[in-house]
């Protein structure tokens, strides 16, 4: 395992190798993969500017897949005891992202809002919206990446509750299939006492705009 070439974050660790312009290096067998879905897909993947095509696509793959590179826990580790007496919501809210379903490999876009309430731990702010990109950046359905960054987020900060919200819209419905345009999908996810206590749930629901 090599720390992986121009690529961010903590513990991004990957085995790939490069070539020396800094680029990936692109199996044969994965690139004739590309060019027959070209070919599938009705065009001719010899022609000029499909020619280097394959390689662009297997390269922007494992772009949109980096999070099989990555624990998104990690982000999790560097924690802050003293929270100077604040007990109160942290929220992260409408943190853009990116993820890919895993039905039809199409783009979901969207926005997530995340919360928690710590015990007595805080973390880095920014290491929320890294924890949604390691889950994010994978095959994915939107009910799991949900449920998968309220977890990383409840088993290592140990809270007393974290809400997860994801707001998206699927590619699969937008381009293609029912071809539905600006409907979003939304899913949530509360543990600890966003789900128990009803004024907590209504509180961090209300400041991130539900
Ligand atoms: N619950 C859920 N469904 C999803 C997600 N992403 C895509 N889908 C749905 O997955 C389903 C796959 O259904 P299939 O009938 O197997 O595939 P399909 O024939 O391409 O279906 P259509 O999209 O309706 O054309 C579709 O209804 C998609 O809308 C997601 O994140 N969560
Ligand atoms: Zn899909």
């Amino acid at each position: 395992m090599t720390q992986a070439k121009g690529t961010p974050g903590d513990g991004d660790l990957v085995d790939d190798r490069y070539d020396a312009d800094g680029k990936l290096v692109v199996p044969a067998h994965v690139a004739d993969a590309v060019r027959t879905l070209i070919e599938w897909a009705g065009d001719d993947p010899a022609r000029e500017g499909l020619r280097d095509t394959p390689k662009r696509v297997a390269r922007a793959w494992k772009e949109y897949c980096q999070g099989y590179s990555e624990d998104p826990s990690v982000h999790l580790s560097r924690t802050f005891e003293e929270v100077g007496g604040y007990d109160e919501i942290v929220l992260l809210r409408d943190i853009p992202f990116q993820s890919h379903c895993e039905h039809h490999m199409a783009p979901i876009t969207g926005k997530a809002s995340i919360a928690y309430l710590p015990r007595d731990r805080v973390v880095g702010i920014s290491k929320l919206a890294r924890v949604l990109n390691g889950y994010a950046r994978r095959l994915q359905v939107q009910e799991r990446l949900t449920a998968e960054v309220a977890r990383c987020i409840w088993d290592n900060l140990q809270p007393q509750g974290v809400a997860v919200v994801i707001d998206a819209q699927h590619g699969c419905m937008t381009g293609r299939g029912v071809r539905t345009p600006g409907v979003g999908m939304v899913t949530s996810r509360l543990l600890g006492c966003f789900l128990d206590d009803e004024r907590s749930r209504k509180e961090v629901l209300s400041l991130m705009g539900y």
